[in-house]
């Protein structure tokens, strides 16, 4: 049977890698991949919703919906065997970042750099 330690790349420790992390590592990577795309969708969605709310006057946060969401993510990664108050603080730092972005179109709204046609949606481009 193989030795897992032959050929793994010896990292700056001297401690060679078992093979099976490196593995391992190839999957983390696909997946942080996967989550940069998902994030970059995610914000691209909320973009247009900040227009939306700024053409409408609407102010950039909805707690109603906050409530609703931290509830119902909490209960997936119940399910998921995540930490639920992990999953909350992960939520609420994309959510801040994303309601700092709808003050700022809502301050350019308001200051007339925003006027004119809105582009269609569109969440494949
Ligand atoms: C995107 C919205 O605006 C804010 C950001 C949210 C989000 O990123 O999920 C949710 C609610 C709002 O606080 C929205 O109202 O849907």
């Amino acid at each position: 049977m193989a030795d897992p330690y032959d050929e793994a790349p010896v990292p700056e420790s001297g401690r060679p890698l078992p093979a099976e992390i490196l593995a391992l590592r190839s999957t983390i990577d696909n997946i942080d991949a996967a989550l940069v795309h998902l994030l970059a969708e995610r914000f691209k969605t909320t973009q247009r919703v900040g227009e939306l709310k700024a053409r409408g006057g609407l102010p950039a946060a909805d707690p109603q919906r906050d409530r609703q969401q931290i509830e119902r993510l909490k209960s997936i990664a119940l399910g998921a065997g995540l930490d639920p108050e992990f999953a909350e603080q992960f939520r609420e730092f994309i959510v801040s970042e994303v309601i700092r972005h709808h003050e700022r179109i809502a301050a350019e709204h308001a200051a007339g750099r925003r006027l004119g046609e809105l582009p269609p949606l569109d969440t494949y481009s």
